[in-house]
């Protein structure tokens, strides 16, 4: 810990300890397997003070540092109560008049006391909410309850009204979710939630050297905490759907189109918002060799195909590519089947990139070879993944999403979407062997397919422009 972190009372290693192994073993950790160590805590002003009725509550920011001198910062929302609730416990509290520290997201009375305190406004010290629309159905007294999907986030719905994201690995600077969000209800676009407001606070970087030698700590910089949305109601999981619908044999043509549109509506806005630029070929290529280098590296199952993956990349170096803000990180997975259509949802980008990384421009490609990869993932449900069945199921889909996409938002080039797709497995690859082991062969077995044919494919809708259909993990 920094030195102006460390608790001054006798039991201050145990509260540590708890609040370590809380944020190392939770699902939003992002850091798992790095070796990583809590170096740092920085407790700001409250949310909601104590001595009221409600629980106290603070957003508290954690540092965790890893052996190669890297570190994050991740988001604590702490509840403290007198007495320990086991559900929703982390351990006890570093000042001790202050009881015992929770996760607040899961303690409705705390996180009522925090809604409330946001939609004042003026009494949350340090953080502070933004355009909150006049007349939203935001009330103080919904009811929080945490949401348990699949999620790198924690979001909580309030009522059946809105969803509150608290942010887990905090950035300094714009959340990018919220940037977009915001981005895409001003050009009040349907395919994506509105955006109610949001919460920020004040972090102060972390330096170790300077904190211990009593220098000035670094100026506090602003960091996007908090984003409250419409809650789409009756949505349903697009890979679920995708993956139902295929194992009962039915296709998917229909909503691929719908989502072609969706997705094209959504970059036509984030151009004009954000402005387009072009990218050289070249480069994009090179990039994209870097990373097959990377995650050759890491995963070893691609070394053998590294040399006719890179001739994938060959197809991008004649021309330039537009390039413009993206989604970044397009899947089944972040698409939301609503009465009023599709909706996209998740606009932070690749998990595994940098934040720098994450807002650089890039092409509209990346998300619709995401989306196509994505089709390929679902037909690992059917019996014989590399079958008649889901080599029409796929190509079917394939051709109908991207006959959508381009009637709106243009043509694409079939060799440049063949690199996009091909570099999106590789990172796939890196993805699956940190994450799901088991699931691996499925990005492998597309990247196979994409090196076989990649001396013969030139149009992109055909079963040559990626794998027939992708091997059951
Ligand atoms: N506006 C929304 N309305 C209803 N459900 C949503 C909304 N946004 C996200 N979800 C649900 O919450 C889950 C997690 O959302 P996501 O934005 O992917 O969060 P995270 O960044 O935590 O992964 C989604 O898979 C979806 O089921
Ligand atoms: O949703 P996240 O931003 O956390 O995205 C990560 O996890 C995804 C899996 O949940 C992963 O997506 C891959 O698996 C999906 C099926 O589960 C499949 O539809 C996607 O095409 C495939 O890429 C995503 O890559 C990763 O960044």
């Amino acid at each position: 810990m920094s030195e102006n972190n460390t608790p001054d009372q006798p039991d201050g290693t145990e509260a540590l300890q708890s609040l370590q192994d809380f944020v190392l073993g939770a699902r939003w950790f992002a850091g798992k397997g790095r070796d990583g160590q809590l170096a740092g805590l920085e407790q700001p002003d409250w949310i909601v003070e104590p001595g009221g009725q409600a629980p106290a509550v603070r957003a508290e920011y954690v540092t965790v540092v890893y052996p190669d001198d890297s570190h994050e910062y991740y988001q604590l929302l702490v509840s403290y109560r007198p007495e320990p609730v086991g559900e929703f416990l982390i351990g006890p509290a570093l000042d001790p008049d202050l009881g015992y520290a929770h996760d607040a997201p899961r303690d409705v009375e705390a996180m009522r006391a925090v809604l409330q305190s946001v939609l004042a406004g003026s009494q949350v010290p340090h953080a502070w909410a933004e355009s909150l629309p006049d007349g939203a159905k935001l009330r103080g007294d919904l009811t929080p309850r945490v949401f348990g999907g699949e999620q790198s986030n924690t979001n909580v719905l309030l009522g059946d009204v809105a969803l509150m994201k608290i942010f887990r690995k905090l950035e300094v600077g714009p959340n990018l979710d919220i940037q977009m969000h915001d981005a895409l209800g001003r050009a009040r676009v349907s395919s994506a939630a509105r955006l109610y407001g949001w919460v920020s606070g004040l972090l102060t970087p972390f330096s170790d050297e300077d904190w211990v030698d009593g220098a000035e700590p670094p100026e506090a910089q602003r960091v996007d905490l908090m984003m409250i949305s419409e809650l789409l109601r009756d949505a349903r999981d697009g890979w679920e759907l995708a993956c139902g619908l295929a194992q009962s044999g039915e296709g998917f043509a229909g909503h691929a189109a719908a989502l072609g549109s969706a997705l094209a509506e959504v970059h036509l806005a984030l151009a004009d918002t954000f402005g387009a630029s072009t990218l050289t070929g070249t480069d994009v290529a090179a990039t994209m060799r870097a990373r097959l280098e990377t995650a050759s590296a890491q995963a070893p199952d691609l070394r053998d195909r590294r040399q006719a993956l890179s001739s994938v990349f060959d197809g991008l170096e004649a021309d330039a590519l537009r390039a413009q803000r993206v989604h970044g990180d397009f899947h089944l997975g972040q698409t939301l089947l609503t009465p009023d259509g599709w909706k996209i949802i998740d606009f932070e980008g690749e998990p595994m990139k940098s934040f720098a990384e994450r807002q650089l421009p890039d092409s509209p490609l990346r998300d619709v070879a995401g989306l196509l990869r994505s089709f390929g993932y679902v037909t690992s449900v059917f019996d014989d993944p590399t079958g008649e069945q889901a080599r029409a199921w796929l190509a079917e889909a394939r051709e109908a999403f991207l006959d959508a996409y381009s009637r709106d938002a243009g043509p694409i080039d079939p060799a440049a979407l063949a690199a996009y797709e091909a570099d999106k497995a590789i990172y796939e690859v890196v993805y699956e062997t940190r994450n799901r082991p088991d699931w691996v062969t499925i990005p492998l077995s597309a990247l196979e397919a994409i090196a076989l044919s990649a001396d013969t494919t030139s149009d992109a809708t055909s079963d040559a422009a990626a794998p027939a259909a992708d091997q059951e993990n």
